[in-house]
């Protein structure tokens, strides 16, 4: 690859970007846009060890946090485990992390991928 690595990272950069903006829009509520609290969520912070939303991702992006796809992909997921865990299966937390998680691993599943990497220039 000719490119230079900083190349390579705005690439990944504006691709995290990308993906985390389509995310975003599978959850329209904003349930996942922000750390949740102990204050709306009684002992959050005792039973998940990794706290993981969107905001904090984004901020990873912007940080290079990330040097790959899988990372990313990672945070998202542990996202949504982590309301799987916390929340129970009837409840309106569970369900939405549920379908963002489907949602989210077909956005980076290898086909989707596929034709978003021979957009990118
Ligand atoms: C993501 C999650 O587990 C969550 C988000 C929220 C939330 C997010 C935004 C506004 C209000 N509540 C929440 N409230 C109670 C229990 C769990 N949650």
């Amino acid at each position: 690859e000719t490119k230079k690595p900083n190349e390579n990272r705005q690439t990944l950069q504006q691709l995290l970007t990308h993906l985390l903006r389509a995310l975003e829009r599978r959850d329209p509520q904003q349930l996942f846009a922000w750390p949740v609290t102990d204050r709306i969520a009684p002992n959050y912070s005792r039973l998940i060890s990794k706290p993981m939303d969107f905001e904090t991702i984004r901020r990873n992006i912007q940080s290079n946090q990330y040097t790959s796809l899988n990372a990313f992909v990672a945070d998202f997921k542990l996202m949504c485990d982590n309301a799987m865990t916390y929340n129970q299966p009837e409840t309106i937390y569970y369900k939405a992390a549920k379908r963002l998680l489907h949602a989210g691993l077909k956005l980076t599943g290898p086909e989707k991928l596929k034709t978003l990497l021979s957009a990118l220039p």
